[in-house]
């Protein structure tokens, strides 16, 4: 199975030392260890071994490079189940029991390679199973050792190393829920900073087989002699770094550099990422051995694919103070599909933008990094139960934020300092791989920082082939780095046409119809109210969270006490602002959210039981998807006009 997985025309030898074993597999299907051997024959240089088969190509001509295009393209086409992988049968019944056939593209590729026991470099695109494509053959390996009697028990077998704590326990989750169908039981935990030393101490007695933490928390381990490092050099046997490209962002460089030594040469270890970047380059040199570098292509294109293509990406052209008034429309007109995920660039602006809607009868609720890990942890699971539609997140924690809650603290009365100290947590993240469930748009209300910022955020939809959508809205600030992602897009997926397109629902008399409004409420929210609101969510927060954490241990299904979107005035809302009278509607409007609306009938998404049976499946909504076949402006809408609305107001 492995050697034919190596045959098929998606994997791409990357243009590096490590990469050359790769390139040589390419071409000359033998056994791995003759491939590396090859590739180091030649010098050890990956691009000469790459230079060598586009010389090949070259030679064959065009009409045979078309044939084995088209012949890798319907390999990759091809279904592979779980059970075709040589799986264990406790796995695979795992597999089946969660509802689990066919494997995804990352999974059926990069399987195989593990089993074998190499060194694996992956970059999938978000939301493509890359967490089972590494937990698999992790529990594979696991069991067999368990199995033979050869799992040594002085420290963890296999360590798992994520870059922010609420990806900890989504893996931790993730492989917990297979092992509890599995009939030998691992032990597996997960470990984080917020942990006292004592509690740590405590989940790493026994050992377990498989440990869940940040770089960051197991440096501190070693350090604080909580785990020996002989002990690891004794019983790791593999290790794999998750959201590998975020974890250097995530300054875990340095606690990567203390746990090297400890790392025995044997153990295999696996290196799992979204995008490529140097620091992966760097990561790779650090930990791994010689690895295969697998980079995923989609399905029956020879291109990489960095967004899902089953996300419709769209742009709005607006100025920075007037992104309220574009948000209000998209919401209050309906005329984007929920769940809706928003990210903001700052905890304020987060606020602002929760009692604005608020204003408008928009519940909402706010994540960042200044809430108690619990409560992070219960928005993502009420989001994810569907409790509430609308989630605004913060995606960073910055440093500015954390100067700023000093400072503040510093200001304020005794009563209230408490929380106000508490910092930013470090390892917070919410683009950072976590896997909400059925978000159908996310919104950049501010546009990230980088290209890499946008594919992390525009990955928390379109997860696992489902349909989704995204809107960025582009003040002239932004120009620069709203081109840099059209670059990237356009350079990486080879595309000469553009990826993100305006948004065509929205036309510039719904904007108007609801200008004064949102004008006459923006103002309203002042800068008091803002503290005001952040300081009594992180105090109610807190005060559920010692709660929460009781109430969920013993019930933990009961999701009805999670109310995050819990208002945060008091206030009635005056009719003229919870319901947009009719007349202000214009007929092209009430045509794009009627369209929005049978739309979401049609997906089945207002039938909470009928959208479970579905699972959101793409492809039933496409021919009534307004957003391909609706145009609010005609044809005359087309991009790059630059005509800024609201720019000239
Ligand atoms: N073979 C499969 N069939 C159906 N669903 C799957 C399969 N494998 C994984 N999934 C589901 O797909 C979703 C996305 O998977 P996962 O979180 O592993 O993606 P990812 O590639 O790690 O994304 P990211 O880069 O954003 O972290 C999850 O809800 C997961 O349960």
């Amino acid at each position: 199975m492995a050697k034919k997985q190596k045959q098929r025309g998606s994997l791409r030898g990357e243009e590096h030392v490590e990469a050359a074993a790769a390139a040589a597999h390419e071409d000359a299907p033998a056994a791995n260890a003759e491939g590396e051997a090859a590739a180091q024959e030649a010098g050890g240089s990956g691009s000469e071994v790459a230079e060598g088969r586009s010389a090949d190509a070259a030679s064959g001509g065009v009409e045979e490079g078309k044939e084995e295009e088209a012949a890798a393209a319907e390999e990759e086409e091809r279904e592979v189940t779980f059970d075709e992988l040589g799986l264990d049968e406790q796995l695979k019944r795992a597999l089946r029991k969660k509802g689990l056939t066919k494997t995804t593209p990352i999974q059926r590729e990069a399987i195989p390679l593990i089993l074998e026991g190499k060194d694996v470099v992956a970059k999938a695109k978000t939301g493509s199973g890359k967490t089972f494509a590494y937990l698999l053959p992790l529990l594979q390996e696991l069991l067999k050792l368990c199995k033979e009697g050869r799992i040594r028990k002085s420290a963890p077998n296999a360590l798992i190393l994520v870059p922010t704590r609420e990806l900890c326990q989504q893996v931790y989750n993730e492989a917990s829920s297979l092992l509890e169908l599995c009939t030998s039981k691992l032990k597996i935990v997960q470990v984080t900073a917020s942990m006292s030393d004592k509690d740590i101490k405590l989940a790493l007695s026994g050992p377990p087989n498989i440990l869940v933490t940040t770089p960051a928390c197991v440096a501190a381990c070693i350090s604080k002699g909580i785990v020996q490092g002989s002990s690891i050099k004794e019983s790791l046997s593999m290790m794999i770094l998750d959201e590998a490209d975020l974890l250097l962002s995530y300054r875990c460089e340095d606690d990567l550099k203390a746990l090297v030594p400890h790392i025995p040469r044997s153990c295999q270890s696996i290196l799992m990422s979204a995008t490529s970047s140097p620091d992966i380059d760097k990561l790779t040199k650090l930990l791994l051995h010689n690895p295969f570098v697998l980079t995923l292509t989609e399905v029956g294109h020879a291109k990489d694919d960095v967004v899902p293509r089953n996300v419709q990406q769209f742009w709005i052209s607006c100025s920075a103070k007037d992104k309220m008034l574009y948000i209000l429309s998209l919401l209050k007109l309906e005329l984007i599909q929920k769940k809706v995920l928003i990210f903001v660039n700052s905890i304020d602006n987060a606020f602002r933008l929760r009692l604005f809607l608020e204003k408008f009868a928009i519940r909402s609720a706010v994540l960042n990094a200044e809430l108690p890990q619990n409560s992070r942890l219960h928005i993502i699971e009420a989001f994810n139960a569907r409790l509430f539609d609308y989630l605004i997140a913060t995606d960073d924690n910055k440093t500015k934020e954390a100067k700023q809650t000093n400072k503040e603290s510093k200001k304020d009365s005794k009563g209230s300092r408490k929380h106000l100290q508490q910092t930013l947590d470090a390892e917070f993240g919410v683009v950072r791989g976590i896997d909400f469930k059925n978000v159908f748009t996310v919104v950049n209300f501010d546009m990230p920082p980088n290209p890499a910022g946008y594919i992390h955020r525009i990955g928390r939809t379109g997860r696992a082939n489902k349909t989704g959508a995204s809107i960025s809205l582009v003040s002239p600030e932004e120009d620069n780095v709203f081109e840099e992602i059209e670059h990237m897009l356009q350079d990486v997926e080879k595309k000469d046409t553009n990826c993100i397109l305006p948004f065509p629902l929205l036309t510039k008399n719904a904007v108007e119809s609801l200008r004064y409004r949102a004008q006459d409420v923006a103002r309203s929210v002042t800068s008091r109210d803002i503290q005001e609101a952040r300081r009594q969510d992180v105090k109610n927060e807190i005060l559920n969270s010692e709660k929460l954490k009781a109430h969920f241990e013993e019930n933990p299904t009961d999701l009805d006490l999670l109310k995050h979107d819990k208002l945060l005035t008091n206030k009635s809302i005056p009719a003229h602002l919870r319901d947009v009278p009719e007349y202000l509607i214009d007929p092209t409007t009430k045509e794009a959210s009627n369209a929005v609306k049978l739309s979401r009938a049609a997906m089945g998404l207002d039938n909470p039981r009928r959208k479970k049976r579905m699972g959101f499946r793409s492809g039933s909504g496409k021919s009534s998807d307004p957003l391909r076949t609706f145009s609010a402006e005609g044809k005359s809408r087309k991009r790059r006009g630059k005509e800024r609305e609201g720019d000239d107001r």
